[in-house]
């Protein structure tokens, strides 16, 4: 999703930043959407159901087909933290994707870069696709554990990055707060951290970065700017790339199902949903446009969601857990 006249008004970055923050509703408990409007949360649950509700209706609707697990990082595998470079992975939904991996084909799609990423998810036999899609990188055919470049739409625009990743440390080092994540094809401006007055500030150096790059373009997520390439390549399209690589683009009978809390997962949905195969589900504590069709609260319920989808598999695999459950 692209932030319209960005380098127009100060004040549209500033507000774009406001919505990085949802205050029109508010949650008073963790676990609970809450809103002026108790209509207004009734027909957004109907309209995007609770993906665990509704577990036995999408398993049975999956009858017959080949799931295709599509995986967001931040906020979907790993909790929201304050600073970035402590997202880490559980060891609990590591072992809960190893598994969906070995029963599923399986990728994670990431803002970050794919090596970063990687790092912290650190499991063999999956895809990655870092730098929102821009750098795609599979299993060898040979070798598990290693792995191959697939695509990297964005390589001429490499050394704009790495030197605007510099330019924005510079300019923004004055702003208590704000950091800057270099994410190899793109770069995340963070502003959680930095203090509601400074945003004006820190939108102020990105609009005289994106002036200066014209090359280059915005989006926003979770508390963080987003520049990159200005190329036509976002999660949606990486999704389809890796449909077609892996040889499923064409057959009726798979079904992708892509998890993702942020805007940019909503590129992916809107692709589900043009294609009018698989469905995306979407992790929110609260009400939001979107392509998605089912909802998860957060990474806890898409741990458990995935937990039920291995489990559901090896029942019908006939497989260890079938077993155990008979002798018990
Ligand atoms: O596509 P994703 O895997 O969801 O990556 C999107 C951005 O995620 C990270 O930032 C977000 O998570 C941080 C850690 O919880 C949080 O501190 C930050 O406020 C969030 O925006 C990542 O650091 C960014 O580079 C990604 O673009």
């Amino acid at each position: 999703m692209k932030i319209k006249n960005v380098t127009g008004k100060v004040e549209t970055l500033v507000d774009s930043l406001r919505d990085s923050s949802p205050t029109r509703i508010r949650s008073s408990s963790s676990d609970e959407l809450v809103s002026e409007n108790d209509d207004e949360i009734s027909s957004w649950i109907a309209l995007h159901p609770s993906a665990l509700d509704m577990f036995d209706k999408i398993m049975s609707d999956a009858q017959g087909k080949k799931i295709i697990m599509f995986l967001d990082y931040d906020g979907t595998l790993s909790r929201i933290t304050e600073d970035h470079d402590k997202a880490y992975i559980t060891d609990e939904m590591r072992d809960v994707v190893k598994e969906v991996a070995l029963h599923f084909k399986t990728a994670i799609i990431s803002g970050r870069s794919t090596d970063k990423v990687q790092s912290f998810v650190k499991l063999a036999g999956i895809h990655y696709a870092g730098s929102h899609g821009m750098d795609i990188k599979g299993p060898t055919n040979t070798d598990e554990s290693n792995q191959e470049v697939m695509f990297q739409p964005a390589s001429d625009y490499l050394p704009m990055i790495n030197e605007v990743v510099n330019v924005l440390k510079e300019k923004t080092k004055c702003i208590p707060g704000a950091t800057v994540e270099h994410n190899k094809f793109c770069l995340s401006v963070h502003f959680r951290r930095v203090d509601e007055k400074g945003w004006a500030a820190l939108a102020e150096q990105v609009r005289l970065v994106l002036i200066d790059y014209p090359k280059l373009r915005l989006t926003h997520g979770k508390k963080v700017l987003e520049l990159r390439p200005s190329i036509k390549w976002d999660k949606g399209k990486a999704l389809e790339f890796l449909l077609n690589s892996l040889g499923l683009a064409e057959s009726e009978d798979v079904l992708p199902v892509y998890i993702g809390d942020d805007r940019t997962d909503e590129d992916a949905f809107k692709v589900l949903c043009e294609r009018g195969q698989g469905f995306g589900i979407v992790v929110s504590k609260t009400m939001k446009e979107t392509y998605a069709s089912y909802s998860l609260k957060d990474p806890s319920q898409v741990k458990e969601f995935l937990e039920r989808l291995v489990k559901w598999k090896k029942q019908k695999l006939g497989g260890e857990d079938d077993e155990e459950e008979v002798i018990r």
